[in-house]
C-alpha cells in the first residue's frame, strides 16, 4: 500500500528544513538521515528563506519558540514555492503565547498537514487547555467512546484549515475533511522517551516531500512507520534487557531498516 512513497523517500532524497527546539532537534535530523531523507536545521532570520529556497519540505515545531518571525519568513518563502508544510503545535493550549502564536500560524500559513497528540489538537479545534505542558492528559485519550467525536473534530480542522489533520496516541487518527484512517501500532513506550512526536511531525515531511501530490496517504505511511517501528524497537529493548534510552536508537535503527514488507505485515490501519 506504501511502498512506492517510501521508494520516493529514498530515492529523491529531499532535503527537509526544521525549525524545532533544542530538546529533540538531534532525533529529529536522524530520523530523516534513516528514511533516507537529508535534514537541515536552519534558524536564524537572515538566512531562513535562502535554505527554505533549495529545500523540498519544511518543519514548524512550537516546542521551544526561539523566533516566531523566523518561523513566518520561512513559512511565508515556502507557501510560494508550494512545497509541503508541515505545523507541530507542541504544548498548544498551556499558555497565552503557543495559543496567540497558533492562532497567528493558521490565519496566514497554509499548512499540508497539522501533527499533534489528541489535546494538542483538541486546543487548535476547540480552544481547550487541557494539555498537560507537551505531553496529552490522560482524560483527552482516545478511546472506543469517544472515537467517532474524535473523527468529526479531526475532519472539520481540516474543513477549516485546508490541512491534513494527524492526532497521535496509543490509537492514531488521520483525516482530512471526507476521509480518515485510525492507526493502531506502537507502543506505549513511545510515550516515555521525549521526541516521538516530533519525530514523527518530521518523518511525515519527508514522506510528503517525496510525494507532495499524495499528503492524506503520505501523512498515513508516515504513521504506520512510526508505530510499527515502535513495536519493533520495543521488542528489541525486551531481547537485549535494555531500557527506554535504548529504545530511543532501536526506534532510529528500525526506521533506517524498514521496508514496506516489513510494514505491511503488522500494520493495524482502518478507514473510518
Ligand atoms: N500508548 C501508546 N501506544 C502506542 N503508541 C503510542 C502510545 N503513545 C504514543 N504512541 C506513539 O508515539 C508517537 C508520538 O505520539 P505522541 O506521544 O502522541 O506525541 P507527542 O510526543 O507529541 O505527545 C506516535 O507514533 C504514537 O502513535
Ligand atoms: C520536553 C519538551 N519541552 C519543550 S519541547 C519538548 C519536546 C517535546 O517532544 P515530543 O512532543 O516529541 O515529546
Ligand atoms: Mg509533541
Amino acid at each position: 500500500m506504501f511502498s512506492d512513497i517510501m521508494k520516493n523517500v529514498k530515492a529523491k532524497s529531499p532535503l527537509i528544513n526544521v525549525i524545532t527546539n533544542f530538546v529533540t532537534v538531534n532525533d529529529c535530523a536522524n530520523i530523516l538521515l534513516a528514511a533516507g531523507a537529508s535534514p537541515c536545521m536552519a534558524y536564524d532570520i537572515r538566512e531562513v528563506e535562502d535554505i527554505v529556497s533549495i529545500s523540498q519540505g519544511l518543519v514548524i515545531n512550537l516546542g521551544a519558540i526561539e523566533d516566531d518571525r523566523a518561523m513566518l519568513l520561512s513559512t511565508k518563502k515556502a507557501n510560494e514555492m508550494k512545497i509541503p508544510v508541515i505545523f507541530d503545535p507542541v504544548a498548544a493550549g498551556a499558555s497565552r503565547l503557543r495559543n496567540d502564536l497558533c492562532t497567528e500560524f493558521l490565519q496566514n500559513v497554509k499548512f499540508s498537514v497539522i501533527r499533534g497528540n489528541i489535546s494538542e489538537i483538541k486546543s487548535l479545534a476547540l480552544g481547550s487547555s487541557t494539555t498537560k505542558g507537551v505531553d496529552a492528559a490522560d482524560a483527552d485519550e482516545i478511546t472506543e467512546n469517544n472515537i467517532s467525536e474524535v473523527v468529526k473534530m479531526a475532519k472539520s480542522l481540516s474543513e477549516k484549515t485546508g490541512s491534513v489533520i494527524a492526532i497521535s496516541g496509543k490509537t492514531d487518527v488521520v483525516a482530512d475533511h471526507q476521509r480518515a484512517y485510525i492507526i493502531k501500532n506502537g507502543h506505549p513506550m513511545m510515550a516515555l522517551i521525549t521526541g516521538s512526536g516530533c519525530m514523527l511531525t518530521t518523518l511525515i515531511c519527508a514522506y510528503c516531500a517525496a510525494n507532495p501530490d499524495r499528503i492524506f496517504e503520505s501523512t498515513a505511511a508516515a504513521v504506520c512507520t512510526m508505530g510499527v517501528c515502535g513495536e519493533y524497537a520495543y521488542q528489541k529493548t525486551i531481547d537485549t534487557d535494555t531500557g527506554t534510552s535504548s529504545f530511543r536508537n532501536y526506534l532510529i535503527d528500525y526506521v533506517s531498516k524498514l521496508d514496506s514488507e516489513m510494514i505491511e505485515e503488522r500494520m493495524k490501519l482502518e478507514v473510518y
